[in-house]
């Protein structure tokens, strides 16, 4: 799949551009602060409905504008269709697709498959593991869109959940006899919801397993540690990949029981899949260390691009290529890294690069280039 065009309305710093785009790489080149991250950021929004920037949407409707309007021209199989969204300040998006609108906004999710590479990537190995769990639940929406709707209704059982501990937690009498019997109910539904999402991502981590071992080996080649492996792990255990989602409800509701003390006093939810991690391990021969506090610099940056070329491979091996998106990346790789990167990316059916300078751009990646400056793109050579 490719975009054949993209216009903007009143998004980040674009009042309007169009963009006519095509298969095989394209470079955005212009210094600091020009507009290349926003016009990638757009593509990337259209796909997940969320910036790999920002966690609102504020910040994507042009200051002092209402509302901002991303539309692309999506060929896919030698087919067009125009995807838009509506980015609406304090008010529901709305989204279309070749014109008539879709009954829910989410509906857009994956009909555009991105994959984004950016220096915020090593967060992935370096940051919380609220970051790995956001990276396995975006493949995971992409794979299979409907989740999107089982995330954020976990989200919703985990809010209300939350705001009935704290009230239970300092409820005394047959106040807290009522609220324990509410946060029952509320325990079925986390258990329930979160069974689903814990074996969506368990089998995800199986499936993507074999990919960041493959990714990991390439992109560190000669290094002393080449062997990459990710381990998912819950808070409820043990848990076998294998294991069935009533199997996995029964289990967060056995460690729910256990935990209810603790959660009481807490006032938070302390069992689910939003406690969860994923682990990231590098290894040479029988020794095996954690990458997060052991890796160096290097690997750490070796993981990150592991981890999102997998995603890229198994995406592929679903039988779509999604849209590789390469955000002011090369500038953060040695020489060596950025060389295998661009080798690796160079075959997919479209690539977009942002670089503030032409020499950022790998010699295995020439193709269309254009100019940002000031928000004017212009082709170039
Ligand atoms: N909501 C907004 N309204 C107006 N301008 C915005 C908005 N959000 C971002 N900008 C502007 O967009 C510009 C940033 O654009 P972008 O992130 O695409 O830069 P870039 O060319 O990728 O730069 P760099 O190479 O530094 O990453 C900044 O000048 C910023 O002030």
């Amino acid at each position: 799949m490719y975009v054949s065009h993209l216009s903007l309305h009143d998004f980040r710093s674009y009042p309007n551009v169009e963009v006519p785009l095509e298969a095989g790489v394209t470079a955005f080149v212009g210094r600091n602060g020009q507009g290349k991250t926003n016009l990638v950021e757009a593509i990337d929004y259209l796909s997940r409905l969320q910036s790999h920037r920002v966690a609102t949407d504020a910040p994507l409707v042009r200051a002092g504008a209402e509302q901002a309007v991303v539309r692309a021209a999506v060929v896919r199989d030698g087919r067009t269709a125009t995807l838009e969204v509506e980015i609406n300040a304090g008010r529901a998006n709305k989204a279309r697709i070749n014109k008539s609108p879709l009954p829910r906004t989410r509906d857009l999710v994956g009909l555009v498959r991105t994959v984004v590479f950016s220096p915020e990537d090593l967060t992935l190995v370096k940051g919380d593991p609220s970051d790995r769990r956001r990276f396995l639940d975006d493949l995971m929406i992409l794979r299979a869109p409907r989740l999107a709707g089982v995330r954020s209704d976990y989200d919703r059982v985990l809010k209300q959940r939350n705001s009935l501990l704290k009230t239970a937690g300092l409820a005394r009498g047959s106040a807290r006899e009522g609220a324990l019997a509410t946060l029952a109910v509320w325990d079925d539904h986390l258990a329930g919801i979160g069974a689903e999402i814990l074996s969506q991502r368990l089998s995800l981590v199986e499936a993507l397993k074999p990919y960041v071992g493959k990714a990991y080996e390439t992109v560190a080649r000669g290094a002393s540690r080449d062997d990459a492996e990710i381990t998912y792990k819950p808070v409820v255990e043990p848990v076998e990949a294998t294991a069935s989602v009533d199997d996995l409800r029964q289990a967060i509701l056995a460690e729910l029981a256990r935990r209810q003390k603790d959660e009481l006093d807490r006032g938070i939810s302390l069992v689910g899949p939003h406690r969860d991690d994923l682990l990231l391990h590098i290894s040479a021969g029988a020794e095996r260390l954690p990458v997060k506090g052991y890796a160096s610099h290097g690997e750490s940056w070796s993981f990150a691009l592991a981890l999102r070329l997998a995603a890229y491979d198994l995406l592929r091996a679903d039988g779509d290529d999604p849209i590789l998106i390469l955000d002011d990346v090369f500038a953060e790789l040695d020489s060596q890294r950025r060389v295998q990167l661009a080798e690796l990316v160079a075959g997919a059916e479209q690539v977009l690069v942002t670089a503030a300078v032409p020499e950022d751009v790998p010699a295995a990646l020439a193709g269309a280039r254009y100019h940002v400056k000031a928000g004017e793109v212009t082709r170039g050579e």
